[in-house]
């Protein structure tokens, strides 16, 4: 069997630049939950089912244009939107009491 280490690390590289770029993006999106934190009136309004419903049905869509499977990629966006949920309730706690 050929050696398939530089094929692999050639891919990890690849993957360690991508992440380097995802973990930037990440960051910026988390600031933008945060700021929504305050203008809730409350814990339901924080994790706002319907916006996620919206969120999920666009990135499903995008999913699709460009090549990805759809499903997938909202397994990984209900994922992410569940922690930044838990992270705007703390948020929301820390600014209001509530
Ligand atoms: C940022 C918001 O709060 C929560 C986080 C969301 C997200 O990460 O996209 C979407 C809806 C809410 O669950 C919002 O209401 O827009």
């Amino acid at each position: 069997m050929a050696d398939t280490e530089p094929a692999l690390a050639g891919i990890r590289t690849a993957i360690d630049e991508l992440d380097a770029e995802i973990v930037g993006l990440l960051a910026r999106r988390a600031d933008l939950v945060r700021q929504a934190a305050p203008l809730k009136s409350d814990r339901q309004a924080v994790r706002a089912p319907e916006r996620v419903a919206q969120v999920v049905a666009r990135v499903r869509a995008l999913a699709g244009a460009a090549g990805a499977d759809p499903d997938l990629i909202e397994r990984i966006y209900r994922g992410m939107i569940q922690a930044f949920i838990d992270m705007e309730t703390v948020e929301h706690h820390r600014v209001s009491g509530d």
